[in-house]
């Protein structure tokens, strides 16, 4: 017997971990399975714990103050002198338990709305009267090549990608079942999911078969096309309101990029020549709320903010009030991405997202799911229980630049019909790109 994992450890030594972040990031990084249907622990045999099991080690972290190093702003962990840390201290009174026995039952929708909601007047004081923008937001076109910024982002799912297959077509000769075998073995190395691969080798197959192709070297292309099909989506871009503003709904665990993909997102309208306004609705933690200051400052976009601990509805609704007046085109509210329970999460989002669309009917017009691309698989889980509590319209695939596990992209779509609407590439507010299937599934193959 070894040492045991920190998923095996209680909430308490959880806390003490030096980087509770990193770590469930490695786990899921080292223990990723390489099909979907595989759901016992390899070593053990015993059946893998839930998402929201292995959810409850980051739910306690430590305090973090916020770090502006060049170009990057993140969050760092304050941490207890070993000897002097109480954990006690942090955590409300109100504070519950995630046990394996409550943490598998989803939030339904409907348990959800049952909250009482705070009636908007008593959330705040009233703001001017609504100024409407006329003209609906213009909608950039993007090339599909793959551009380099992409193709650099890319280059470690590509080498994982790409550098095996490539075996497989480098000199001509027919198709067998050993082949099929061989490439069935490259794609599920490549995290593109069980499910995903038996669909293409099945679809290849039947081309074989039918003699649409008869040689290795045409595969790359059918492979290609196929992977192209499956990422197209016709709501690939952001679903903008033709009045003023368009909000967008943030959500997604702690850690994953949100307050970063926030400030890129800002930071591309911007430059598109909207005005945009962030609300603070994570008023769980101080630095949070600090972090996406500094970003909103840095890039110019206006903040709606308030004290620590109040009621993130109410700065949402604030913020919507506020950016009606000032003539704002797009409003981004970000949300926490963990509070004592994984149920006071779902709550509180759902609550945010009817106070939003009772002040502007039709909004949120686009609820954005960040999801770390470096946890592979296992990021289908989160935006599975999110999107039953506040219905995902499309994902942002955050640090796809730091990791090779890329190809999840494509089992991701084939499990949840959610399309990716926006990539990030690296830590900069500019490392961001549109997510287009043909640029993405080129930067593969280049
Ligand atoms: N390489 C890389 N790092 C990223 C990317 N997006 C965010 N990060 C880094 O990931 C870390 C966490 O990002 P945050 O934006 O603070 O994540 P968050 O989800 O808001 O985290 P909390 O505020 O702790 O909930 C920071 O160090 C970021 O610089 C990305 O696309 N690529």
């Amino acid at each position: 017997m070894g040492q045991p994992s920190s998923r095996e450890k209680n909430t308490v030594e959880g806390e003490k971990e030096e980087t509770p972040k990193t770590i469930a990031t490695q786990e899921n990084t080292e223990k990723q399975p390489t099909g979907l249907l595989q759901r016992q622990d390899k070593n053990s045999g015993k059946p893998r714990r839930s998402f929201w099991v292995r959810f409850k080690t980051f739910t306690f972290e430590p305090p973090k103050k916020v770090i502006v190093e060049g170009d990057t702003i993140r969050l760092v962990p304050i941490l207890p002198e070993p000897e002097t840390a109480v954990v006690e201290k942090d955590i409300p009174a109100t504070t519950e338990e995630f046990t394996a026995d409550t943490a598998e039952v989803p939030i339904g929708k409907n348990e959800a709305e049952s909250q009482t909601l705070i009636p908007p007047e008593e959330l705040i004081s009233p703001l001017p009267e609504a100024v409407l923008a006329e003209e609906p937001v213009k909608i950039k076109e993007e090339s599909p090549v793959a551009t380099e910024k992409l193709k650099k982002g890319m280059e470690k799912t590509r080498n994982r990608f790409w550098s095996r297959l490539k075996g497989l077509f480098s000199f001509k000769r027919g198709i067998d079942e050993s082949t099929l075998e061989e490439l069935e073995d490259i794609l599920l190395g490549a995290d593109i999911g069980a499910k995903s691969v038996q669909k293409l080798i099945h679809e290849l197959r039947e081309a074989w078969k039918s003699k649409m192709i008869t040689e290795t070297s045409q595969i790359r292309d059918f492979i290609k096309n196929k992977l192209k099909e499956s990422l197209r989506s016709p709501q690939i871009d952001i679903n903008y309101s033709h009045t003023s503003p368009t909000v967008i709904l943030v959500v997604g665990v702690n850690g994953v990029g949100k307050t970063t993909a926030i400030a890129k997102l800002a930071n591309i309208f911007i430059q598109d020549g909207k005005k945009v306004m962030v609300a603070a609705s994570d008023t769980f933690r101080a630095a949070a709320v600090e972090q996406l200051d500094i970003w909103s400052k840095r890039i110019g976009a206006e903040i709606v903010k308030h004290q620590t601990g109040s009621d993130p509805a109410a700065v949402a609704y604030d913020a919507l009030e506020a950016s009606i007046a000032r003539g704002i085109d797009v409003v981004i509210v970000d949300t926490a991405g963990r509070l004592h329970t994984h149920e006071n999460l779902m709550n509180e989002l759902s609550k945010i997202k009817r106070v939003i669309s009772k002040r502007i009917p039709g909004a949120p017009h686009e609820v954005l799911m960040v999801l770390d691309a470096t946890t592979g698989q296992n990021a289908l889980s989160q935006a599975r229980m999110f999107n039953q509590a506040v219905n995902v319209t499309g994902i942002f695939l955050a640090k796809l630049d730091g990791t090779a596990k890329g190809g999840f992209v494509f089992g991701m779509r084939n499990e949840i019909n959610i399309p990716v609407k926006y990539i990030g590439l690296g830590e900069k507010a500019d490392d961001i790109e549109k997510f287009d299937p043909d640029a993405f599934v080129n930067a593969l193959f280049e």
